[in-house]
């Protein structure tokens, strides 16, 4: 974020330029109709250029506050940014067909990432990948990933025992561990798994360059691209060559792995080994090994860091929280009594903990700026004129209440955990399934059923086994947490302490035994 904000600063005079100039052309294509409201293009440039980068989505709430609902931005590459549901609704759903494809960024090749689904422009290719996630996450299909996902729910318990300190990690092995079983059967080391090292770094990588910034900069001024290397501000490409080499790694080593397993007869069930058998017996769509190495490692890139950062997002939610700690530990012990730990046939009768679920999800998202779409066509909303080639984002998180999860008219209060918004009066749950926070359309994330899966067992497992306490200091007092999250595209927690205490001697037994 920091290095291309020093990039457009640069760049300031001549963006100027350009911007003018396509301003002006564009204004006489908008067949005499206006574009959505927002700032004019220095405005817009000086707003980028001085952002706050812990937090830059205050920009665009700025922006609402003054504009209204849908705000256009104007620098070079036309940006809609999307604060309300329903219009989200109406555009990148009722009218998908237009509103589906993705901003083609040099910078995603450029760092070896042009293979990943969730980056593909709305083509055959990103089409054969969809098919493949049907395949293996649809509903029904998602169900045979579950005795996965609780086992390792079960370590996580187990590891929280041993080391509550280290809870970050912990999650972090969970939903690492989690993703690795279902994609390739493959069983992570409790530390330092080479395949992981591997993952985790090149995902860190890829996190940082595909930025907004970045990727509204560098999609807009390619010329960038054919500068020298030494010139102020470029010395990404070094970066972006590591890059290449460890998404390449990505894709080959844990896909060589299953093939290895294969061959040798000591493959478990996983996506990959499923897709190749498959392929072997003419089942499914046939597709070539690099297709299936592209759809399992995009979804493990897409799904690794989401999901861990909500894990954190419940924990800190419930360590500041104690009264719905308490309304959720008093329904599983109603429901399975304290002899055994939660299983998915608990699910349907423990709608509180679904709530908690579905507040975790609204409350803090993972991904506030939500994923841009881009438009194919051009389109006309409510008097307005939509380009072609728009990219459009939903706004979902906001401090003043007017993006998606936090509207509140929707959700009053919307700042505060409340499980209780989505249930009844009678304490069933409502038909608010907070699927908002998986995005919007035919780009809806894939992995959600297997998402929300990973996070249910999760958090029943942890509430079931443990109180989680705020820390407390020299004093014996407190130390209030103030729910902060690190910048970024996808962003999780800013580390904060607490206790996490098994419930009993019993539970603390029930998770030994386990082991
Ligand atoms: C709590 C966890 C997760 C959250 C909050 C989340 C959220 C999202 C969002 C907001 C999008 C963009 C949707 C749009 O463009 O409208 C997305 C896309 C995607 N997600 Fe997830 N996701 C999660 C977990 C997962 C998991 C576990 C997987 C796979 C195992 C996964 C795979 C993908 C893929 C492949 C895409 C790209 C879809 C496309 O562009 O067509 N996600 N996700």
């Amino acid at each position: 974020m920091d290095s291309a904000r020093s990039q457009i600063l640069w760049f300031l005079p001549l963006l100027g330029a350009i911007g003018v100039l396509l301003n002006s052309y564009r204004k006489k294509r908008a067949h005499g109709l206006p574009y959505p409201p927002g700032p004019g293009f220095l405005h817009a440039v000086k707003g980028l250029a001085t952002v706050d980068s812990s937090a830059p989505w205050l920009l665009f709430v700025e922006w609402r506050k003054r504009y209204g609902p849908l705000v256009y931005l104007d620098v070079a590459q036309p940006m809609l940014i999307i604060h309300s549901e329903i219009i989200a609704r109406e555009l990148l759903e009722k009218r998908a067909s237009k509103y589906s494809s993705r901003p083609e960024s040099p910078t995603f090749e450029l760092y070896g990432w042009g293979f990943t689904t969730a980056l593909l422009p709305y083509n055959d290719k990103w089409r054969q990948h969809r098919r493949f996630y049907q395949r293996g996450f649809r509903p029904d299909v998602a169900i045979q990933w579950r005795p996965f996902q609780l086992q390792k729910a079960r370590t996580l318990l187990l590891n929280l025992l041993n080391s509550p300190e280290d809870h970050v990690e912990h999650f972090a092995t969970f939903t690492a561990s989690t993703i690795m079983a279902i994609t390739y059967g493959y069983t992570t080391a409790p530390h330092d798994d080479p395949l992981l090292n591997i993952v985790n770094r090149a995902i860190a990588i890829f996190v940082k360059s595909t930025a907004i910034l970045n990727v509204i900069i560098f999609s807009t001024f390619t010329f960038l691209e054919s500068l020298p290397t030494w010139l102020p501000g470029l010395g990404f490409y070094r970066e972006a060559s590591v890059s290449r080499g460890l998404s390449r790694k990505m894709l080959d080593a844990p896909f060589d792995f299953v093939k290895k397993s294969m061959g040798d007869g000591t493959a478990q069930v996983s996506l990959v080994s499923e897709f190749l058998a498959q392929n072997d017996e003419g089942t499914g769509p046939l597709a070539s090994e690099e297709t299936i190495k592209e759809v399992a490692a995009s979804g493990l890139s897409a799904g690794i860091e989401t999901t861990s950062s909500h894990v954190m997002v419940f924990l800190m939610a419930i360590a500041m929280h104690p009264s719905v700690q308490e309304q959720a530990q008093a329904e599983i012990d109603s429901v399975i009594g304290t002899g055994r730990l939660p299983d998915f046939d608990d699910r349907p009768s423990l709608p509180y903990i679904e709530a908690v679920l579905r507040e975790t999800l609204r409350w803090q998202q993972a991904s506030p700026f939500g994923a841009p779409h881009t438009t194919t066509e051009d389109d006309v909303y409510d008097g307005v004129f939509i380009p072609k080639s728009m990219l459009t984002t939903p706004l979902s998180w906001s401090t003043y209440g007017t993006a998606i999860a936090h509207d509140e008219s929707k959700y009053p209060d919307p700042h505060t955990f409340n499980p209780s918004r989505f249930l009844t009066p009678e304490g069933k749950l409502n038909d608010d399934d907070m699927h908002v926070d998986f995005g919007f359309g035919r780009r809806i994330c894939p992995g959600r059923h297997v998402a929300e899966a990973s996070l249910w067992a999760a958090i029943v497992s942890i509430l079931a086994a443990f109180n989680v306490r705020k820390a407390k200091d020299e004093k014996g007092n407190d130390i209030e947490i103030t729910p902060a999250m690190t910048p970024g595209q996808v962003v999780r927690p800013v580390p904060f302490p607490c206790r996490i205490i098994p419930r009993s001697a019993e539970k603390e037994n029930l998770v030994r035994m386990d082991d």
